[in-house]
């Protein structure tokens, strides 16, 4: 298996299924915006809390052929394991699919992850134990704060300067590597300080 980033701004996911799962699913993709259908007979109150302000498009019956068409991704949700199935076998090979409860039916997996700004720790188990990727991700949480948004900030900030000025590669190496001492993450002032003096 093979992690990746992918954009989902604006792309088509279909949930079928509208129950604890999928609400689990749907929050997490919602912070992506993507476009979510929801095709199930009967969703949660926190799913209808979105559909009703338009966060989400909720279409009520039972799945039926047809219904992941134009979707990008496609999530098989449904607490009947045939239906998942059928999902599944209606999705084309380059359609991204992730059957809830059958993970060898399912061509990627969600993962655990930390999110703050820019910095991204995402992990897996590869579906050996998803309460092991939840409790490395509580453990790597209690070592990481806030200071790490603001820092990435600043270390894009002054890469881009390095780039663009320093044409020395090994100078252009050091300086990199020099950005990555404590004391910038940890103190706005010598942030400020090595960007001034950069050029
Ligand atoms: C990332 C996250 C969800 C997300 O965000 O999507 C996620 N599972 C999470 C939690 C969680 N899931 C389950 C429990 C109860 C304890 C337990 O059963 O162990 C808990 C714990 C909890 O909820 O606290 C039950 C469960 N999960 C799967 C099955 C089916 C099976 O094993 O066949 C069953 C059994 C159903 C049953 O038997 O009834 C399958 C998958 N779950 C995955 C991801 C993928 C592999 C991830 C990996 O191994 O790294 C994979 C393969 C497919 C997928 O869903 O993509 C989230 C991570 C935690 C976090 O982020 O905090
Ligand atoms: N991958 C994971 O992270 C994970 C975690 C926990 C459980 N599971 C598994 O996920 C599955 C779903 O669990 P749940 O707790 O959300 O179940 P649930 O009972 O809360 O919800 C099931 C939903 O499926 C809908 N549904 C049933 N038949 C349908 C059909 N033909 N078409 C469309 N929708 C239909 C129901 O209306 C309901 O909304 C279970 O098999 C469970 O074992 C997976």
């Amino acid at each position: 298996m093979y992690p990746i980033m992918v954009n989902l701004e604006n792309k088509q996911v279909v949930i079928i299924g509208g129950g604890k799962v999928a609400t689990q699913k749907t929050e997490k993709l919602l912070q992506q915006k993507a476009k979510i259908v929801v095709i199930s007979p009967e969703i949660t109150d926190k799913l209808n809390t979105y559909a009703v302000n338009g966060e989400i498009e909720w279409v009520k019956r039972p799945f039926k052929e047809g219904d992941t068409e134009n979707a990008f991704l496609v999530i098989a949700a449904t607490n009947e394991h045939h239906v998942n199935e059928q999902v599944k076998d209606g999705c084309l090979d380059n359609q991204l699919i992730n059957v809830v409860d059958s993970p060898i039916d399912s061509n990627f997996f969600n993962m655990a992850y930390l999110d703050h700004g820019m910095l991204k720790i995402a992990i897996s188990t590869e579906g050996a134990s998803p309460l092991l990727a939840k409790q490395i991700k509580q453990d790597i949480m209690s070592f990481l704060d806030d200071s790490y948004d603001d820092y990435l900030l600043f270390l894009q900030k002054a890469r881009q300067k390095i780039k663009t000025n320093v044409l020395d590669e090994k100078r252009k190496l050091f300086l990199l590597h020099e950005l990555l001492q404590d004391r910038f993450r940890k103190n706005e002032v010598e942030r400020e300080l090595f960007l001034e003096n950069l050029f």
